[in-house]
């Protein structure tokens, strides 16, 4: 497909999910490089004469963010606990170099990562919540602290690693430390670009604020406005969707004036050209001062962070991976097949057959469509083939989509075809196998659809059927492949090397030059 009929598709509002991102040159500071680089210096011969027995050389993750003295603490209420100070550096050295954190701290107050629960004190009620858990997930362990001590956060870390409590639970905590009720309005916004997610997210939350008193509401479009309404009178945390959260807010029903913890979930996403004017009109409804602002998410392309930084002050950034480069699960199979076109939809056919064979008939299969006329067509397609198949989509109605969503998710209904509204951030637990029938406009997409499975230490597949249609995309593609030990077929390659320049205004990784030399770094998660 060409430009042309992509931008047309746009307007007509038949891509589901438009992504659109002017290239932006990230602006280079020469002097805070310089002073950095001195710092960084005098650091270094610092831990030299300390450790002369340790002639490793530290990479630029611990180096950045390890503390050399144990004894961090934060100006703003957090203290770290004893235990964790007292905790060989060794141990902290090792837990960056595992999870290869990146911390990034203007402020530099190397605030060292949780290692367990135990190394958290937060309210009871909390604390019982979340210690079903073994321990928390690196991007928990690290952001914690930060956001615990109201600074502003960026968290990147991959799909189904524990983001949405990493901005929830000290989203809590802040309330019942600063004694909130249903009096005192609304105190965290959370935003999310689509309905499911949203929901999702209030649904984690509303397990923590149900057993601490305190009200949480979910607005979203689609459904009638007389409950979000009268919720909003009561409620300290609002988790929304951008349109439903715009109409409150301008017919006087939703006033953020006291929010004092803003968070954008996938925040790449809300950056884009298409939710950058109702953010920004959001976040000039909440006070400018006092307010924490957070942006979460497992993909983080240059073009969104310049925006990103008008909005925060000072963030602490906080990576766990690669995040410079687009990188997926690493416990995610994926293949790639490039085909024919016209082939494909006998091929799906073949590969439920195969994900869904014998023993694996109930497994669960997420197949994605790029357009909601493609959708509708396969979903009758495979219903004239006898399967049994749930869909999401935007023509659907919100009661449909959830109806769908609810039946995947409780395994009544083991396939689910969605176009990219499902793409990011659903949780649905045990998905096996994503299977990308046309694949998305960005890179950064795929590496988000093919997020639904390996979710929170799981393994999954990704099947992707790749045609010439998305050629520019190749070069992309293969870099992700690579960086996350996955076979790179030859017919892929053909493209990848050849990447050519797009002039259209999609974000994405379209212009990378393809390294084939990239070698994955190892990566644990527990
Ligand atoms: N500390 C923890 N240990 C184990 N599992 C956890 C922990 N915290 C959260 N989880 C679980 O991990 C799963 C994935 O979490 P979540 O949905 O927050 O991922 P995410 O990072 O937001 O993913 P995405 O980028 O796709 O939005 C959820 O089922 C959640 O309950």
């Amino acid at each position: 497909m060409s430009d042309i009929e992509i931008s047309k598709k746009r307007k007509n509002n038949e891509v589901e999910e438009p992504i659109l991102k002017k290239q932006k040159k990230e602006k280079k500071d020469k002097s805070g490089k310089k002073e950095k680089k001195e710092k960084t210096e005098k650091k270094e011969k610092k831990d030299k004469s300390e450790k002369k027995d340790k002639s490793e050389k530290k990479d630029k993750s611990e180096k950045k963010s390890s503390s050399p003295t144990g004894e961090a603490k934060s100006a703003n209420g957090y203290v770290q606990s004893k235990d964790l100070t007292n905790a060989p550096q060794t141990d902290i050295d090792q837990f960056f170099k595992d999870n290869e954190v990146t911390v990034e701290d203007p402020s530099k107050s190397a605030l060292r990562p949780l290692l367990s629960f135990d190394h958290l004190s937060l309210d009871a009620k909390i604390q019982k919540e979340i210690s079903k858990f073994p321990k928390p997930t690196p991007i928990q362990a690290v952001a914690w602290p930060y956001l615990l001590s109201a600074k502003d956060v960026i968290g990147v870390a991959e799909t189904g690693s524990g983001k949405t409590f990493a901005f929830g639970v000290p989203a809590v905590n802040n309330l019942l430390t600063n004694g909130v009720d249903s009096k005192s309005g609304v105190k965290v916004l959370i935003v999310s670009p689509t309905r499911e997610l949203a929901s999702q997210i209030y649904d984690n939350l509303k397990i923590l604020t149900d057993k601490c008193g305190l009200f949480c509401t979910c607005l979203y479009g689609g459904v009638p406005k007389d409950q979000q309404r009268s919720e909003l009178k009561k409620a300290s945390i609002v988790v929304a969707t951008p349109g439903r959260l715009l109409d409150l807010i301008e017919e006087g029903s939703c006033d953020l004036s006291k929010v004092s913890y803003m968070v954008l979930d996938e925040a790449d996403r809300m950056l884009e050209k298409g939710f950058e004017e109702d953010i920004k009109r959001i976040i000039s409804s909440t006070p400018s001062k006092n307010r924490q602002t957070l942006m979460f998410t497992a993909t983080w392309p240059k073009e969104v962070r310049e925006l990103a930084s008008t909005f925060m002050q000072s963030p602490v950034k906080v990576s766990i991976g690669n995040t410079d480069e687009l990188t997926a699960n690493k416990r995610i199979t994926q293949i790639v097949e490039v085909i024919d076109h016209f082939s494909k939809e006998n091929r799906l056919l073949d590969l439920l057959k195969k994900y869904q064979f014998g023993s694996k008939k109930d497994d669960k299969v997420l197949i994605f469509a790029l357009y909601k006329k493609e959708a509708t067509r396969i979903e009758n397609f495979l219903k004239r083939n006898r399967y049994n198949v749930a869909a999401i989509h935007g023509d659907l109605s919100q009661q449909q989509r959830t109806s769908a969503l609810n039946d995947f998710k409780q395994g009544k209904c083991s396939l689910l075809l969605a176009t990219d509204v499902a793409a990011r951030g659903l949780d649905i637990p045990n998905v096996k196998t994503v299977i990308n029938l046309t694949f998305p406009l960005t890179v950064e997409d795929y590496v988000h659809r093919i997020g639904r499975t390996g979710r929170a230490g799981q393994t999954g597949t990704a099947h992707t059927l790749f045609t010439e249609n998305e050629k520019h995309l190749a070069g992309a593609l293969v870099n992700v492949l690579n960086g996350a030990n996955q076979p790179v077929p030859d017919e892929l390659k053909k493209f990848g090397t050849h990447t050519k320049k797009k002039e259209h205004s999609a974000y994405g990784a379209f212009f990378k030059n393809v390294d084939m030399s990239l070698k994955p770094k190892k990566k644990t998660f527990d």
